[in-house]
């Protein structure tokens, strides 16, 4: 199965809807122009991770004007998509970080509330609700355990994903440039520790001051990065194939020898 990981400039002289309309063509090309069967969005690409102002404002329900846009691009395209994330405005409770996954009939076929937020005191730690449930989805083929940003510090988190038969993981992100280093390796170790693909796609420019990583990266089971972005808008495209998962935890069965549970 093919891959577009598309790393999103998120400007903020860019108004929201307009964002909207251009990462929607941007999703409807990537069958035809990629092959692509599984196209992949960053963390809060509406918004911007660190716009805490707007998130009030911005916040809309699950099935509001990203779903929209999303669904009918995949539609149009025919693939699987993570639309990344959202501002999810819960009509009886806070507001959460939460991810999209829209069958190829843009269909919403699962939403993963994050579980981890960041900011300690302020931002998204105080603005939004904790996601309390692990989520897994099977798509083109592959079983994908779902996380979001400052969930790669976390790494029982993506083993409880395995335990729930996750061969990959989708982690949209809005990673700051300042951090890009435990960025990367943090992606590396998850697929190293969990014989996983990782799909782990970020943003790109600066929004509230704060410059982004970019570098979105896909890791193979084996750790190798098989793709990675710089810091620009870009689009990543890489194969993942289900076998090579199999292989891996086979010939090096680590997980095997798990001994605390
Ligand atoms: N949006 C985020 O979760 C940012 C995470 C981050 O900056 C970090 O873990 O470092």
């Amino acid at each position: 199965m093919r891959a577009s990981l598309i790393q999103i400039a998120v400007d903020p002289d860019e108004p929201v809807n307009s964002r909207r309309q251009r990462v929607a063509s941007l999703v409807r090309e990537q069958r035809e122009r990629h092959g692509a069967d599984l196209v992949v969005l960053p963390e809060l690409w509406p918004t911007g991770a660190f716009a805490y102002e707007s998130f009030v404002d911005e916040a809309e329900p699950l099935e509001g004007p990203t779903y929209e846009a999303m669904a009918e691009a995949a539609a149009a395209a025919g693939v699987w998509l993570h639309a990344g994330s959202i501002v999810e405005r819960d009509p009886e409770g806070p507001l959460y970080n939460t991810s999209l996954v829209l069958s190829p009939a843009g269909e919403l076929v699962r939403a993963y509330r994050k579980i981890h937020r960041f900011g300690f005191d302020q931002g998204e730690a105080v603005m939004m609700g904790a996601g309390e449930e692990l989520v897994t989805v099977t798509a083109a083929g592959l079983t994908f355990g779902l996380g979001t940003c400052y969930d790669l510090r976390f790494p029982e988190l993506f083993r409880g994903l395995v335990d729930a038969g996750a061969q990959a993981f989708v982690v949209p992100a809005g990673w700051p440039a300042r951090r890009r280093e435990h960025w990367t390796l943090l992606a590396r170790a998850r697929a190293v520790e969990n014989q996983a693909y990782v799909l782990a796609c970020g943003t790109a420019g600066t929004h509230a001051g704060v410059e982004q990583a970019g570098h979105s990266v896909v890791v193979d089971p084996w750790g190798e990065v098989l793709a990675e972005a710089g810091l620009a808008e870009e689009v990543l495209v890489v194969d993942l194939d289900p076998a090579k998962v199999t292989t891996t935890r086979d010939r090096f069965p680590a997980l095997k020898d798990r001994r605390l549970r």
